[in-house]
C-alpha cells in the first residue's frame, strides 16, 4: 500500500533513459514457451508485469536465469503443464498469451481469465475466433478458458476490430501450426512487429507484421535465440508529457523516435519543441500551450495508452480541447481524480470535453489504473502544493524505476510506506 509524495512546481530538465517495452516483453517472455531451445532476452523492463509473467513461466516449470537487471534466459522445454490457474495470471493482461503459446506447444492450454487495467468489458472474442478458424474448439468454465486442438492447420482469419491481443494470440498459436496463416484487419502496433522479429530469430516465418496484413507461414520447430526488446514507446510518451506539463528541457533517450510521431505531432501542435535525433528525442516548452483535439486510434494513431497523460496536458492548456477516446469504452477513470486537482473536464459517451485553466492544485488522488496512475504523477509534477497519490501499485505494473528516474530529472518525489497497521513509515 505505498504511496508517492511530490512536490509540484518543478521545472524536469536532464536526460532519461527509457526501458524496454512492456507490451513488447508481456508478449515475447510467453512466446518463449514456443522454442525448443534458451532464449536469452535483452532490454526486458524491471515492472511488475515482467516479475509476474516470468513468475507464472516459473512455476509451470521453465528454468529462468538472471543474467542482470534487463536480462533474462529462458528455457522453456522443461514446462511440464498446460494448465495455468495461478493467482498473478488474474491480474495482468499478458497471460492471456498464455492461451495461444500454450496451444501452440501442447494443442492444450487452460488458463485463468485476464486482468490488467479496469476499462469495462475487455472481451476476447476474437482471439477465440482465431483459435477457432485454426482447428481448436474452447469452453469457458469457472473463470478459466479451456482450449484444444488435436492439430492446428494454418487458416484466413479476419479480425471484426482490430485487437492487439487477438493478433498476439493467433500469431502464437499459428507460428507452430501445419499451413498459412493469413491475419487480415491486423493490429501495427511496434509490440506486434517486435513479437514477430522475436519469433523470426528463433526460426519462424512471419511476414507483414507492421501491416494490416500478416502471414505466417507454419513451421515445426523454433531455436533458441538472443532477442532485445524495443524501448516502450507510452513510457517515452509519459517523460515527453511530463516534460511539456513541467516546461521543462529533456532529451528522452533509447527510444525509437518513428514510434513517438503521433504522440510528437499533437506536442508540437500544443506548442512544444521536439527535436529528433537517432536514437532519442528532446522535448521542451517554453511558451502558454495551445488547445488541441485528440482521437485515440490503433497505431499509427494516437496510442490509447497516452490519453489520460495528455489530459493533464490539456486541462492547463489555452481553450477548450476535446479527447474522443475511440479504443475503449471506458478509459475516464482518471477524471474524477483530475477533477480534485482543479481540472475542468466533463464526460459525454466517450468523449472529454476540457475546459484548460491556469494551474492544477495539489490533492489526494488515486491511481485508478496504470496510466491513471501516470496521469496523476504529472499532474502532481506541475501542480502547485503537494500530491499524494494513493494505489501506486498500478503504476509499478509498467513504469521501471519510476522515482529514480524522475529524481535525475529534478523531481521532489518520496515513497511513503504505508503497514497493513496504517502507521506510515517515510522511507
Ligand atoms: C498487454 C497489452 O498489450 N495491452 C494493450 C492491448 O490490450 P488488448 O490486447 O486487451 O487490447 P485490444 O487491442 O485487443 O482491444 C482493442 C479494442 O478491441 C476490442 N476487442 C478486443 C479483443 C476482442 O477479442 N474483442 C474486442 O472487441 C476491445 O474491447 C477494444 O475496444 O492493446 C490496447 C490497445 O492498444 C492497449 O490499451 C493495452 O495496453
Ligand atoms: C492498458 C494497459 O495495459 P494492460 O492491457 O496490460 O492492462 C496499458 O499498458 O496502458
Amino acid at each position: 500500500m505505498d504511496k508517492f509524495v511530490i512536490k509540484g512546481e518543478c521545472r524536469l530538465s536532464g536526460e532519461v533513459n527509457i526501458s524496454g517495452a512492456k507490451n513488447a516483453a508481456v508478449a515475447i517472455i510467453p512466446a518463449a514457451i514456443l522454442s525448443d531451445g534458451v532464449c536469452r532476452i535483452e532490454n526486458v523492463p524491471d515492472i511488475t508485469d515482467v516479475s509476474s509473467i516470468t513468475g507464472i513461466l516459473y512455476d509451470m516449470g521453465a528454468k529462468i536465469r538472471t543474467i542482470n537487471k534487463s536480462t533474462f534466459e529462458i528455457d522453456s522445454r522443461s514446462i511440464h503443464t498446460h494448465i495455468v490457474s495461478d493467482e498473478l495470471a488474474r491480474h495482468i493482461r499478458g497471460s492471456y498469451y498464455l492461451m495461444g503459446a500454450l496451444l501452440g506447444r501442447f494443442h492444450h492450454a487452460v488458463v485463468t481469465m485476464p486482468g490488467g487495467c479496469d476499462f469495462g468489458v475487455r472481451p476476447i472474442d476474437q482471439h477465440l475466433k482465431g483459435f477457432l478458424a485454426l482447428g481448436a474448439k474452447y469452453k469457458l468454465e469457472n473463470g478459466m478458458v479451456d482450449v484444444s486442438a488435436d492439430q492446428l492447420t494454418g487458416c484466413s482469419i479476419y479480425l471484426d476490430v482490430v485487437s492487439v491481443g487477438a493478433t498476439v494470440n493467433i500469431m502464437l498459436a499459428a507460428v507452430r501450426a501445419k499451413g498459412t496463416t493469413v491475419i487480415e484487419n491486423a493490429a501495427k502496433e511496434p509490440h506486434i512487429v517486435d513479437l514477430a522479429n522475436f519469433l523470426n530469430s528463433m526460426g519462424a516465418d512471419v511476414r507483414g507484421a507492421g501491416t494490416d496484413v500478416i502471414k505466417i507461414y507454419g513451421v515445426e520447430h523454433l531455436n533458441g535465440t538472443t532477442y532485445s526488446i524495443i524501448p516502450d514507446q507510452i513510457e517515452a510518451g509519459t517523460y515527453m508529457v511530463a516534460a511539456a506539463a513541467t516546461r521543462g528541457d529533456i532529451l528522452v533517450k533509447n527510444v525509437i523516435p518513428k514510434h513517438l510521431e503521433s504522440i510528437s505531432a499533437k506536442l508540437e501542435e500544443m506548442g512544444v519543441e521536439i527535436e529528433e535525433f537517432d536514437d532519442s528525442i528532446r522535448v521542451a516548452r517554453n511558451g502558454l500551450l495551445n488547445k488541441c483535439n485528440i482521437k485515440t486510434m490503433p497505431h499509427p494513431g494516437f496510442p490509447t495508452d497516452m490519453h489520460p497523460q495528455i489530459a493533464v496536458l490539456l486541462s492547463i492548456a489555452n481553450g477548450t480541447s476535446m479527447i474522443n477516446e475511440s479504443v475503449w469504452d471506458n478509459r475516464f477513470r482518471y477524471v474524477e481524480e483530475l477533477k480534485r486537482m482543479g481540472a475542468q473536464i466533463s464526460v459525454d459517451g466517450k468523449i472529454a470535453v476540457i475546459e484548460g485553466i491556469d494551474h492544477l492544485n495539489a490533492a489526494p488522488v488515486r491511481a485508478t489504473d496504470l496510466r491513471a496512475g501516470a496521469a496523476m504523477i504529472i499532474a502532481a509534477l506541475c501542480a502547485h502544493g503537494v500530491t499524494q497519490i494513493e494505489d501506486i501499485r498500478h503504476i509499478e505494473r509498467g513504469y521501471e524505476d519510476l522515482e529514480n528516474k524522475l529524481r535525475l530529472l529534478g523531481a521532489d518525489i518520496r515513497r511513503i510506506h504505508i503497514p497493513d497497521s496504517e502507521s506510515a513509515k517515510v522511507v
